[in-house]
This record gives structure tokens, sequence and C-alpha cells, in this order.
């Protein structure tokens, strides 16, 4: 503070804050002063501009040993530092170094929280140069445990908090934000934390893990990404019980006062933000989240990742697939275990793909597409019991009880698990696939790893090597019989980035399917004969960057042709726009 003073005042400090001088020398015993404060009300105060001691505490600002022999001498930070300077890739090539020292995931997660804290730039730029590998520490699976544990791993506020008890003051709370900009906001209210169910509070894990994503694989600017948690309680037990659990210590409110709570948020993120602000919806239960996505889509730029997100990114892996099966999409029939939002959000965009493709009405389209629930095959006579978003899958044919039953009777040649429970493709389901496919489809969406329908190893085997195989968590490669097969991660991750990149450029603000459409034509087409030949229907993520921008560009495309886009002319060459506008980590020299 003091050199900001000085460098504002000609070098005169206008506040003498050295410590008086003793008789002796020697510094002042402050702590009874401080004590003598103890009851009285202060003022916690700061400055803006950041030099010396409290540019190396801005983690938007800092570059630890990095700073140049000329930035020291004129941010004060002579001394501050040790006398090495590094480059960034020396400090990146030093801090992988100490995180993979780390044996727990959980704790490389906590390594990698503490630099985006401590160093932003630095923390984006090994998240962005050492993707494959730390893409499972802060995103899934790691990021379910570090939410399960965030009780207790809380250091700092990485979002915003609205919970019920700043109804009415929604708008003031968003405004005590630090940014001003904000493009794109990740809300959740940890109703459905990836498949370990209510996590409350400490569902503010997925918001800033997807925005961190956003920022990394999509190149949107740290500064422009708000996580966000509503808090409306938690009916996890656990947690409720639990001394240090961060969040509202009630039961979930559920109805009017939810819906209002919510409704207050929204109105106050386009007051504050305006129109082209985007709102994606994050791990909300199925019971609020299909009504929200319906509410809103129509008057704000939102979208559902678990629904609409994940459909763009199986329907490309689809697509992807065709290459090594032969056929039309409406050559297949596909059988899902899980008709929630992941679920259904899938089949919704297979049938409307195929229906583009085929001139078919979506109604026939659709009786390509089985959905087995808790309760069974989801078939006609079930039709008046169902949630309304189950429904249009309801066709004519007989019950089946459990899985096994209806891959036997139904004979999908695609078998995709968006149940949230660990384990249910077992030998039997994932056999009788192979027993009358060639080439048997399985995905295993579930996450984190612990809830997916079988492991990549079970998949392979169980088919003797014939399976192509993706999940939604990663599994490595699986080595049979001297061949060696590569598991795809089909995961919203390989969309999301890139679908809001291309909104926000194009300043778009509504979101429509043929944006979906569009986002997953230009995933499928990253996918390179290389790929094919290692029996890959999603390419690298080591490749996302170039991807994203690819998706970016195809979304914005869209935008314009309906009219959508605000951003105006339409710049010529969108990959290449898209690639400009991108946040890049690498330090900024300080005059
Ligand atoms: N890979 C990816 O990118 C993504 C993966 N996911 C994962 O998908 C999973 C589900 O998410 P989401 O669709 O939002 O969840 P939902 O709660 O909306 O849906 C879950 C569905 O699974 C059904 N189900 C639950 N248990 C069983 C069972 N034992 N047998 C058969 N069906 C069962 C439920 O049935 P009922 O309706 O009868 O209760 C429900 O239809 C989660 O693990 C999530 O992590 C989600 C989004 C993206
Ligand atoms: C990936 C994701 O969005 C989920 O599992 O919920
Ligand atoms: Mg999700």
């Amino acid at each position: 503070m003091e050199s900001f003073l000085k460098e504002h005042r000609g070098g005169e400090s206008v506040l003498d804050l050295s410590p008086r001088s003793t008789v002796g020398g020697g510094v002042e015993d402050v702590y009874g002063e401080d004590r003598a404060s103890e009851d009285q009300l202060v003022t916690p105060w700061t400055v803006s501009v950041a030099s010396g001691y409290s540019l190396l505490r801005d983690p938007h600002h800092n570059k630890g040993l990095a700073f140049t022999e000329k930035e020291r001498d004129a941010h004060y930070l002579r001394g501050l530092l040790p006398p090495v300077v590094i480059s960034q890739e020396l400090q990146e090539k030093k801090l992988m170094h100490s995180i993979r020292q780390y044996q727990l995931p959980l704790h490389k997660y906590m390594a990698m929280m503490e630099l985006e804290e401590r160093n932003e730039r630095l923390f984006y730029k090994l998240l962005i140069d050492n993707v494959e590998e730390l893409l499972p520490v802060v995103y899934t699976p790691t990021v379910g445990e570090a939410c399960q544990k965030y009780g207790s791993i809380f250091r700092r506020p990485q979002g915003l908090y609205i919970s019920l008890k700043e109804k009415g003051k929604i708008l003031e709370v968003l405004r005590n934000w630090p940014e001003r900009s904000i493009q794109v906001i990740v809300v959740t209210d940890g109703e459905r934390i990836l498949g370990l169910g209510d996590l409350g509070c400490q569902g503010m894990g997925i918001p800033v893990g997807k925005l961190a994503l956003y920022t990394a694989l999509g190149g949107v600017r740290p500064s422009a990404c708000l996580p966000i948690t509503i808090d409306v309680g938690t009916n996890n037990e656990t947690l409720l019980n639990d001394e240090f659990y961060i969040g509202l210590k009630q039961k979930r409110a559920t109805g009017k006062e939810y819906y209002d709570l919510l409704e207050e948020f929204m109105t106050a993120v386009k007051q504050n933000y305006g129109e082209k602000v985007l709102v994606q919806f994050e791990d909300f239960a199925n019971h609020n989240a299909f009504e929200l996505l319906a509410k809103y889509g129509t008057t704000h730029l939102v979208f559902n990742d678990d629904i609409q997100g994940t459909a763009s990114v199986v329907l490309a892996g689809l697509v992807a697939s065709l290459k090594l099966l032969g056929g039309s999409l409406g050559d297949h029939t596909f059988l899902f275990l899980g008709a929630g939002e992941a679920g259904t959000g899938i089949a919704e965009l297979i049938a409307l793909e195929i229906s583009k493709q085929t001139k078919a009405p979506l109604e026939e389209t659709r009786k390509k597409i089985w959905l087995v629930d808790s309760k069974g095959l989801i078939v006609s006579s079930r039709k008046e019991s169902l949630q309304h978003f189950k429904q249009p899958w309801a066709h004519e044919h007989e019950p089946c009880k459990n899985l096994l039953d209806a891959v036997k009777a139904i004979k999908p040649t695609t078998l995709i698990g968006t149940s949230g429970v660990g384990k249910q493709f077992t030998k039997e389901v994932v056999e009788a696939m192979a027993a009358f496919n060639k080439t048997p489809l399985i995905m295993a969406l579930s996450n984190p790893t612990s809830q997916a329908e079988c492991t990549a190893e079970e998949a392979y085997t169980w088919t003797e090597g014939r399976a192509i195989f993706s999940s939604g968590s990663p599994f490595d490669p699986v080595e049979l019989n001297g061949k060696l097969h590569v598991p795809g991660q089909a995961n919203n991750a390989y969309i999301f980035p890139g679908l809001g990149f291309g909104l926000v450029i194009s300043g778009a603000i509504r979101v429509h399917d043929d944006m979906l459409l569009a986002a997953s034509e230009a995933l499928a087409g990253q996918v390179t004969q290389e790929h094919y030949d290692k029996g890959m229907i999603y390419p690298p993520f080591s490749n996302i960057r170039k991807i994203s921008a690819h998706i970016a560009a195809n979304v914005a495309a869209k935008a314009y042709e309906l009219g959508l886009a605000t951003r105006l002319p339409r710049p010529a060459d969108l990959v290449k726009y898209a690639e400009s506008c991108m946040f890049t980590p690498n330090y900024r020299n300080y005059r």
C-alpha cells in the first residue's frame, strides 16, 4: 500500500505507515494496541492498483519468480522475491514435477486450486499444456471427491453463494462479485452432483471446475466467468449432521419458494449483465432441470449442460462411429439405461438428427430409441404414470423388468448408460450385446468413475475386443490379445466450452437446438482417419483448443444464420476469428 501511495503522490507517502521508533530501536510491540481495538468497529480497506506485496498476492497479475528485473524495480518487488528470475516454462516444469509427487488425486486437486488462487495464468498454462493429465484432476472424477469433501478442503470462496438468506437481495449479491464484465455463468443448486446425488452447497466444485474448462478448453477469459451455487438447503442427512458443512442446514425448499428464488436470480442476472450473458444450468435434479430450461430458454441465453451438452457430445460420437460401423444413424437401434436429463436429452437429439436426415417426423424417428429407468423398459402401458420427459419414449412393447431382458428383447446396436449407478452393464448384459452385434457400441456415461456402468476393460474383455467403448470419466487404454484398445471420453467437456465460446463471440441471445447439432457436427468433423484406425470415435483432448475453435465457429455460424447473433458484421472466417479471441495464459509484460 505504501508503494502505491508513493507511486501516486510523487514518492511522498501521505500516510506514515512505518513502525514508530522506540528508544533503543527495534519493532514496537503493537499487540497491546491491537487488543485495545478488539471491541471497536474497524473498516476493512484496501487499494486497487497492485504493486509490491499486494501484486504478489493478486492471482490475476502475480508472476512469482518470473517477474523480470525491470518489473521488480518498477513495482516495488525488490527483496520480496529471491534473486533468481525464471521463465514461465520453467515454473510450469517445476510445478508439474511437484504435482506428480502427490499420490492422491485429491491432493493434486488441492495443489491445482491453490495454484489458481496464487497465480491464475500459470494455473491455466499448466492445464492447457497438460490437459490429458490434469483434466481428471480438476474435473471428473476427482472433482466429485472434492465436492464430497468440500467442507473440509474449503479455503477461500471461488464463486458466489446465493442462499435463501439472500432472498430479496440477489442483485446486490451479484454486485459484490469483483468482476463486472461477466460472459458465462455456470450455476448449480447442488441437488444432482455427477452421479453422487445431493451435495447441497458443496456442489460449488462443479461450477468452479466447469468454468476452469471454459477458459482452458474454450478460451473464455477467466475474469468473464462466474461460478454460482444456489443454496436452498439439502436433503443429504450426512451433510445436515456435519458440523463442518458450509451450506444452509435445512431441508431443501421446493415449489413456490424455490421457483421464486430462481426467478429473482434469473431476473437479477439479466439486469446486471444484460441479454448476452450465458447461463449454464449444471447438475440440477431432473424435477427442476427440464422446467427451468423450458421457462428461461425463451427469455434468456440459457443452456442445460446435462441435457443439451451431453446430447451434443454423444451424437458426435455416434456420427463418428458410423465410419467404423457403416450405415446411417437411422439404421441403428439405441437402448439407454437411465431416462433422466442425460438419457432423454441425448435420445431427443438423436431423434432430431435422424428426422433432419430422413425427413421423417420426430414421432417416427423416436421409435428407434428405447429407454430403461429404475422400473424397467419404458413402454406405452406405463405412459400415464411417467414424468413428462419420459412420455415420448413410451413405445408399444411388452414390459421388461430389467436391463438384460430389455437388451434381449430390443436387440440394440448401441447401449448407453446414463443411470448414475455403477456396474449396471453386467457381464451378461455386455455378452448379450456382443451376441447379436459384430461391433457393439457401448457408452458408460455416468460419472464419476465409481458410477460408470462398466469399465473399459470389462467392455473389451466381455466382447472379445469387438466393442467400441466410451465413458463419461476417463479410462486408460486396454491391451487385449496383443491389441491396444483406446476408449473415448464421451463427456460434455468436449462441447460446452466451444459452444459457449461460439455464443459469446457471436453475441448470441438465445440457444437453439440447431446450435447443438452444429456443435456436434464440428466435433465429429475433428475425428481423423488416424483416430479411426485406433478405433477412436472422439479426437484426443490434447487438441481441444483447436476442436473448441471449430465448435465455436460452427455454433456462431448457426447463430448468424438464425438471426440470433448481435455482434455484427459477421466475421468472414469464423474459425480464425474464434482462435483470435481465445484467452492465452502467457504472462503479459508490465510497464
Ligand atoms: N458423460 C457426460 O458428459 C455426462 C454424464 N452424466 C451422468 O449421467 C448420470 C445421470 O445423470 P442425469 O441423467 O442427469 O440423472 P437423472 O437423475 O436425471 O436420471 C437418472 C436416470 O437413471 C435411472 N436410474 C437410476 N437408477 C437406476 C437403476 N438402478 N436402473 C435403471 N435406471 C436407473 C433413473 O430412473 P427413475 O427415473 O426411475 O428414477 C433416471 O431415469 C450421472 O451419473 C451423471 O454424472 C450426466 C451428464 C453428462
Ligand atoms: C459431466 C457432467 O456434466 C455430469 O456428469 O453431470
Ligand atoms: Mg453435469
